[in-house]
């Protein structure tokens, strides 16, 4: 069986000649935690992969896996030495080998008696639902059925640590949402300690314990994947996890302990907080999403609509703030759309999130004037 380790990497820092790619990361991933690292194209997520496997140095800080300090100033454990086996989007399967000679090929190298391997190769099947496919090429499989194979394979190395990278890039849409499963149960059967790395939410969202979002090289925030969207602490994940609009917003009263009324957007509307945001009388930055935003009949501010699309179980609807139409904000509605382009709607902010401020910003707070739609973020 697998035995999970933790990761820890401490001031992690990554540069290829003059380029820094990964800077100062501090990550803290307990055992048998399903981690996804998520960010942008570049922001140096797959780097930081390779560095748990060994595949990178590193140029400064250390990473631990439990207590074994395994990279660092003057240690770089060798990737056959960690204990570590990655999924890659590629399946990387040998072609002239059958299913079970794939999956125990590991096996073999490590020279285990025969009847041990046929046994760790059934279980590793079982593990992704492929019993009795052993005789079976890679050719005639499914790319879904390929990806469990893999998964198989490294379920087989027993590792402390699975790594997987972009695994489901490969695979339509379809698949992908079996493939979530999948791995979802790979993780429960196994309790291993999984770094999945990803540039799509959605697909972190659905599997993981937790996400880190990266961007640049630098890790924003680490949270649960509900805490992550509903209370980001910042305003790249704001933006980033959910599609966020930031605006500015004058906080009015305190409501009670995690809600606070604003003004925003020449109307009024009670949004939630931080139990320790201002309870008045400062600006502040507030996250809306589509679906903190409704049609209206009184109340609320005064939108064009730009564009209107039927998404089935809703619609999206766009709309340009009459007051500044460089604003554009996306709603989401469950009724079939009644927004026809160039017509004016009212819309109500129904609900939003006030970003905390930055721990260094609180010295320099001061009560401010009302923001204008023309402040506001465009
Ligand atoms: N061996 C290398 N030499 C020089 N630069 C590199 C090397 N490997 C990666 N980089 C650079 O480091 C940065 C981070 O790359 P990385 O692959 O970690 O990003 P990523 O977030 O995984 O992106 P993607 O999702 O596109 O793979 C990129 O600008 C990339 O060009």
């Amino acid at each position: 069986m697998i035995s999970p380790a933790s990761i820890r990497f401490t001031a992690a820092t990554k540069r290829f000649a003059d380029a820094e790619v990964v800077s100062s990361v501090s990550l803290d991933i307990p055992a048998g935690e399903f981690t996804a690292l998520l960010g942008p194209s570049g922001c140096g997520k797959t780097t930081l992969l390779r560095m748990i496997a060994g595949f990178e140095t590193m140029s400064e800080g250390t990473l631990h896996f439990g207590d074994r300090l395994v990279a660092g100033a003057a240690t770089h454990v060798p990737p056959e030495d960690r204990g570590v086996a990655i999924v890659f989007q590629s399946y990387a399967l040998w072609p002239h080998m059958s299913v079970g000679e794939n999956v125990g090929y590991p096996l073999r190298v490590r020279g285990l008696p025969r009847a041990e391997q046929k046994a760790r190769i059934a279980e590793a099947l079982l593990a992704v639902d492929l019993e009795g496919f052993e005789a079976r090429r890679p050719a005639d499989l499914s790319g879904g059925q390929r990806q469990r194979v893999a998964l198989a394979r490294c379920f087989a190395m027993e590792p402390s640590i699975v790594l997987l990278d972009e695994p489901l890039a490969n695979l339509d849409v379809h698949l992908r949402a079996s493939m979530e499963e999948t791995f979802r149960q790979f993780h429960r059967r196994t309790g291993a300690t999984m770094v999945y790395v990803t540039h799509d939410q959605a697909e972190a969202m659905a599997m993981a314990d937790r996400i880190a979002v990266m961007q640049k090289g630098r890790l924003l925030e680490v949270a649960a994947p509900a805490e992550l969207y509903a209370r980001p602490r910042t305003e790249a994940v704001a933006r980033f996890v959910g599609n966020g609009r930031i605006v500015e917003c004058r906080i009015a009263e305190r409501v009670d302990e995690g809600r606070r009324r604003v003004e925003v957007l020449g109307t009024s509307a009670v949004v939630r907080s931080t139990p320790d945001a201002p309870a008045r009388a400062e600006t502040a930055r507030l996250c809306l999403r589509a679906e903190g935003l409704a049609l209206a009949e009184t109340g609320g501010f005064e939108a064009r609509v730009l564009a209107s699309t039927f998404k089935g179980a809703y619609s999206l609807l766009v709309v340009e703030l009459l007051a500044a139409p460089a604003l554009s904000l996306s709603l989401s509605l469950h009724a079939p759309t009644p927004g026809v382009i160039g017509s004016i709607v009212r819309v109500a902010i129904t609900d939003g999130w006030i970003l905390p401020l930055p721990p260094s910003a609180g010295a320099a707070r001061q009560p401010v004037p009302v923001s204008t739609p023309e402040s506001a973020d465009a």
